[in-house]
């Protein structure tokens, strides 16, 4: 299925998306799910997780504020969706700051993610390369992480995506890079967090390496259409959410190189 057929599906099926993400990004992620054509749900108590997992088109998991509660739902739910077949995305927000969210992250990539999305520093530091990250923004170029998101994707068996001035995604066998957006992204908090929960909701609509080309493309054709119109971060968010509800199928090849 290429990726605007994914998107085709997706605007079809209304998809059900379970997210655990993080305090910063829970009101935009949403928002972006939506705007997408998609069903998001903001679930972490781990009394919920055996009910609500299983009912869900995509798990997506982002440990950008982790402790100890949120991470037994994270390790339950990402048990349940492998062992269910949902599909689910992992994104490890800065898990080299601290021996507790490094191990948090390699135990999660260990129950099989689908796909894997962070920026360069995260994806580098996941392939146990040393890199420059600091924090949740990316200290490293797309372009440093490319070997180290192949190396990954063959040893775990997840597509990898890098998020970047230029996106690149691999599966081991094909790759692609992602061109568009522009530079005012990075300046939005939360902005990657909430291309994984859009990730999960195309994963839920596709098959995994389409899923991620395709979600990847929607942000930078949105991003495009909305640095066009935007006086700033504040403006920007604003005509990017429209811009994502704008983007038609057929617009996604534009950012597919
Ligand atoms: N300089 C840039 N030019 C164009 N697009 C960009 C640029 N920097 C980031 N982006 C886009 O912004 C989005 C977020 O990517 P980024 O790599 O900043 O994620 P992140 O560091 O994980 O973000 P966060 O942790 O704040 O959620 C992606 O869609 C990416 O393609
Ligand atoms: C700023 C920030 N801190 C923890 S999570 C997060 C959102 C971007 O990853
Ligand atoms: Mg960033």
């Amino acid at each position: 299925m290429a990726p605007q057929d994914v998107l085709t599906a997706l605007r079809d099926k209304n998809p059900l998306v379970h997210c655990i993400t993080n305090y910063v990004a829970m009101n935009i992620a949403a928002n972006v799910v939506l705007a997408a054509g998609a069903s998001p749900a903001m679930v972490h108590a781990p009394e919920e997780i055996a009910d609500f997992t299983p009912i869900c088109g995509a798990l997506t998991i982002n440990i950008g504020t982790l402790s100890t509660p949120w991470q037994a739902s994270m390790m339950n739910a990402a048990t349940l969706a492998s062992a269910h077949k949902i599909p689910w995305v992992l994104d490890p927000v800065a898990h080299f700051i601290s021996d507790y969210r490094k191990r948090a992250a390699q135990d999660l990539l260990a129950l099989r993610p689908t796909i894997v999305r962070g920026n360069a520093s995260e994806i580098l530091a996941l392939a146990g390369e040393a890199g420059a990250g600091k924090g949740a923004d990316a200290g490293d170029s797309v372009d440093a992480a490319q070997g180290a998101a192949k190396a990954l994707a063959a040893a775990s068996g997840a597509v990898i995506a890098i998020t970047g001035p230029v996106d690149f995604v691999t599966d081991g066998a094909q790759e692609a890079h992602v061109s568009g957006g522009a530079p005012l992204m990075s300046q939005i908090t939360a902005l990657g967090c909430s291309q994984t929960a859009l990730m999960g909701a195309y994963a839920a609509s596709g098959s995994a390496f389409d899923a991620a080309l395709g979600a990847l493309a929607h942000f930078k054709v949105a991003g495009t259409a909305a640095s066009k119109l935007a006086h700033g971060p504040g403006s920007f968010q604003m005509h990017f959410l429209d811009a994502l509800a704008a983007t038609q199928p057929d617009d996604l090849a534009k950012a597919i190189l």
